[in-house]
């Protein structure tokens, strides 16, 4: 330290000793609580992120909120100056200390100091030594580049006080001892993992900010893709003036956005060596790296140097792991490079992949090596991973990824081999293209016969027989499914090894459609055993899946809850949570939670199976957003509910879908158009609805397809074609023991023979169907026949035709239809500020509702709490701070004269009642 520190007389800018001015829309970060209050004091908290990752906003708000005293010095290059960074800090733990630093301060400017480590001596000495906890916040640390003063602070570091902690606010890692620190446990860290936004931080933030409702399912999409970056959040609430623009803008982040892009453009300047901009442009086409892989792909042995170097820039490079060897680029910065990239002609980026291919199979990293074997177009290098790691592909379910393998290579070469050519047929199963299946299979057997003994042309068609045996069981033709399955089941596999299980799982399924339920289910569980054996993880999970469905079938729905807890489990220990099939299992987990009524996990479910399927496409979205859909009906969310709805007949309109899928699609089509009284849809749907026979109907989707039309024809008054129907579904429903279908059908009579005002008759059926439900546990069933279920009920309950389970099941069910017209009446208030007009104009209202009229924010909070909502389900609903709600509440309550919730409730029963079409 030889610098001479005199100052001179400083004129401080006030604002670079305080605390930044909040944002307007302030979000609150509980999350930080735990760490600003620790356990144990520590003597740095160092936050580092990336640019606009709201690493000083959060700092500033959580200490604001929290009321811990502060010092604030926010830097900028200028204070590089050791005399200037002096005077500063100085100045601002005189500030929060009440005057204790004055003389030194007055010290500095008067007669000045030797060295930065005298003044920090005296500064020390000056304050006290022991005192309420303080936090000295250097903000945009990562602009001082004077190693005195990273020195300085060391030797600050060394002596600082128990209660006082530096805050070292930067966007790199602070040469200032940071590694010594973590070893000691004096150090905590906030990086951008912590600082980006969480979905429900995120969903806080924009409905403040923005007029139109967000889906939930964008707000996870977007948070995913920006990893939570609150400016590009920011960005995305400014440019959106709808939720179709925000949905657009969205989709657009995986391209790249103009912004965006000049956003980092400012951010790189130009700071960049050619080297280093180099090293961006051409890592850019990893996922992750270390040291080895960019030299790899550099083709230069300077990786690790280059590598620090950018390290210390601050630019949005992440650490994989805790490791700190792997590193990644944050998803947007990934595009800007790749677009970069892309735009200048001097790479070649087939070179890069061909190099990243070989790097990644070294590592023995198949997936990663395919990824760049088809990015770089090289059949002789996708062939080489397909030989070694297709099966494995295969067995993890991997379709998406063979399929872009298999795509590339030429035709002769997949016919020629019979491993090639089964995953490639397997793959076009796996997508509904089951014309290619046959032509994938013939063209290998032509080529194939000449040139193959007896004994291999036997093993190759036993296998083939496996997926012909799948197609069939595809195309509905059961019997001959059973017959080729049977015929597969018997060869050794030889080319797939998983062969035998699909035909064992083919036999299960056929039995499951035919309505041989006990059957179906052992040999769904030999099935899984098969599987196991062979460590197929993606048939081990199908056969769980398919045995929850038989279960569910059986009407068994907690049973079938446990099952998918297994394949969870088992999912959770391969580490298999990223495999499309897993949205299989959180789809049939959504079906039951909505069925149970538990709507919060049947929506996360039905968002984390299209999390799954993100990188398949939109197109396997159709039943996550069938159960989306059911969701936002069962609460009242109308407009939500159309949204999914139409995504959903856009779906089905352009591409072809099982009929469990289609069936299920329908029904809350059917039952949306029912609720909103559009008795066009219902019409035109009949007309081209799928083909029905309820005689045949021995598996959970036809009786769900001829479900489907029997409602749709109730829905039409047409009840009279509608009973024969119902009636023939039960009578088989009910031989072949699909009690959850029984359950349904029989409410569906209930409420049939109620319209055709057969009482007795419709409360029989009534009973029955809550007796099933003892079983099912079916709640969600029932709610959908909205208020009509509540006269049903109540008839049954004055007849005392019910008792014990069945009542008290009764009795909740009311409860609960109750509270969902009350919700749903008050989410229309919250929507639609034509209700609340309408129920001003009417001439009964209370006088004092036309003097003191009420804000909307208030009509929403009394129907809330109408519904029985507490003030902090409140809060979470309108996403605002318990604290707000209660001052809404006690403006409300002055306005209306009102002292107690009881009387609110009054007041909104009288109210509410007014509505029209109610
Ligand atoms: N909790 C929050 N609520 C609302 N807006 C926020 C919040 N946190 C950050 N922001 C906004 O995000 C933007 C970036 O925040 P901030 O400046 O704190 O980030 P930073 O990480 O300190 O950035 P830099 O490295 O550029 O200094 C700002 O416009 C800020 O207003």
């Amino acid at each position: 330290m030889t610098t001479t520190l005199n100052p001179g007389q400083i004129t401080f800018i006030a604002a670079k000793n305080q605390s930044p001015v909040p944002p307007p829309a302030l979000l609150p970060r509980e999350k930080f609580n735990d760490l600003l209050h620790g356990l144990e004091p520590v003597s740095l908290l160092l936050v580092h992120a990336p640019a606009g990752y709201g690493k000083t906003t959060t700092m500033a708000e959580r200490l604001a909120t929290l009321e811990a005293r502060s010092a604030w010095f926010r830097l900028e290059s200028g204070d590089n100056d050791p005399a200037r960074f002096a005077g500063y800090l100085a100045n601002a733990l005189n500030g929060a200390t009440d005057g204790a630093c004055v003389d030194v301060l007055n010290g500095l400017q008067q007669q000045g100091y030797a060295h930065l480590e005298a003044f920090l001596t005296d500064l020390l000495a000056a304050l006290p030594q022991d005192d309420q906890p303080l936090y000295l916040v250097l903000d945009d640390y990562h602009l001082i580049s004077n190693p005195d003063i990273h020195d300085a602070l060391r030797f600050l570091l060394r002596h600082l006080p128990g209660y006082l902690t530096l805050v070292l606010v930067s966007r790199t890692v602070p040469p200032v001892g940071v590694a010594q620190l973590r070893m000691q446990g004096r150090l905590s860290e906030i990086t951008s993992r912590h600082l980006g936004f969480t979905p429900d931080e995120a969903q806080h933030y924009l409905q403040a900010r923005l007029p139109f409702e967000v889906s939930r399912e964008d707000i996870e999409r977007a948070v995913r893709r920006v990893e939570g970056w609150i400016s590009a959040l920011q960005l995305l609430s400014a440019s959106s003036a709808t939720s179709i623009e925000f949905s657009e803008f969205v989709d657009q982040l995986e391209h790249g956005n103009q912004n965006i892009f000049d956003y980092f453009d400012e951010l790189l300047g130009n700071d960049l060596t050619d080297q280093q901009r180099r090293f961006l442009m051409r890592t850019s086409i990893l996922d992750r790296f270390n040291a080895g892989m960019v030299m790899r792909v550099m083709d230069d042995t300077d990786g690790q140097a280059l590598l620090s170097s950018l390290l210390s820039m601050g630019l949005f490079i992440t650490p994989v792991d805790n490791s700190a060897l792997w590193f990644r680029y944050h998803p947007l910065f990934s595009v800007y490079l790749r677009h970069l990239l892309t735009c200048t002609t001097r790479e070649n980026q087939r070179d890069l992949h061909q190099r990243a291919t070989d790097a990644w199979l070294e590592l023995n990293h198949a997936e990663e090596g395919a990824k760049h074997a088809i990015a770089a177009e090289d059949p002789e290098r996708i062939t080489r991973v397909l030989t070694l790691h297709g099966r494995k592909f295969f067995t993890e379910g991997q379709f998406s990824l063979l399929q872009r393998c298999l795509d590339t290579l030429p035709q002769e070469i997949i016919a020629d081999d019979p491993t090639l050519t089964l995953l490639r047929a397997w793959v076009a199963q796996g997508q509904y293209k089951f014309d290619e299946v046959e032509n994938w299979l013939s063209a290998a057997e032509a080529r194939l016969q000449a040139s193959m003994s007896q004994d291999t042309q036997r093993a190759v068609h036993g296998e083939f027989s496996a997926i012909r045996a799948q197609v069939a069981m595809n195309y509905g033709d059961g019997d001959r499914a059973l017959v080729l399955a049977r015929e597969a089941i018997e060869q050794e596999a030889r080319y797939l090894p998983t062969s035998r299980v699909a035909a064992a799982s083919v036999i299960g399924e056929a039995l499951f459609v035919k309505g041989e339920l006990e059957e179906a289910l052992a040999r769904m569980q030999d099935t899984e055993h098969l599987a196991r054996a062979h460590q197929a993880h993606q048939n081990v999970l199908w056969a769980l899946c398919q045995q929850s469905e038989i279960s569910v079938a059986m009407g068994l729905l907690q049973k079938a809850y446990n099952i998918q807890e297994r394949a969870f489990q088992y999912a959770e220990e391969n580490h298999l949570n990223h495999l499309p099939i897993l949205e299989f299992l959180f789809r049939i987990r959504s079906q039951i939670m909505w069925e149970w009524h538990h709507l919060e996990s049947a929506e996360r479910c039905a968002l984390q199976g299209i999390e799954i399927l993100e990188a398949q496409g939109e197109r396997w979205y159709v039943q996550s957003y069938t159960s989306l859909a059911k969701v936002a009906q069962a609460r009242g969310r109308q407009s939500l509910c159309a949204d999914y709805i139409a995504k959903i007949q856009k779906m089905l309109a352009s591409s072809d879908y099982h009929l469990d899928w289609v069936a299920n699609a329908h029904a809350t089509m059917l039952s949306y158009w029912d609720a909103v009284r559009d008795r066009d849809a219902i019409q035109r749907w009949l007309t081209i609805a799928p083909h029905c026979d309820p005689v045949a109907a021995t598996n959970h989707f036809y009786q769900c397809n001829g479900r489907n039309q029997a409602r749709a024809l109730i829905s039409l008054g047409q009840f009279e074609l509608a009973r024969p129907l119902l009636e023939a579904l039960t009578s088989v429903a009910g031989e072949f023991g699909l009690k959850t279908d029984l359950n349904r059908n029989h409410i569906a009579l209930a409420y049939l023979y109620w319209q055709l005002d057969d009482r007795d008759t419709a409360l029989s059926h009534m009973k029955t169907a809550l007796e099933l439900a003892s079983t099912t546990g079916a709640v969600g069933s029932f709610l959908r026949l909205g208020k009509e279920l509540i006269v049903l009920l109540k008839a049954l309950i004055n007849e005392q035709a019910i008792e014990g389970m069945e009542l008290q099941r009764a009795e909740r069910l009311i409860q609960l239809a109750q509270q969902q017209r009350d919700f749903s009446r008050a989410i229309r208030i919250s929507l639609d500020e034509a209700i609340i007009q309408d129920i001003i104009d009417r001439p009964d209202v209370p006088e004092l509702i036309r003097t003191s009229p009420l804000t909307r924010r208030e009509w929403q909070i009394l129907s809330l709490i109408h519904a029985g909502l507490s003030n902090d389900q409140i809060a979470e609903h309108l996403k605002v701070a318990s604290t707000t709600v209660k001052t809404h509440i006690r403006s409300l309550y002055q306005k209306q004269n009102i002292s107690h919730r009881s009387e609110a409730i009054e007041l909104a029963k009288d109210l509410l009642s007014k509505i029209q079409g109610d």
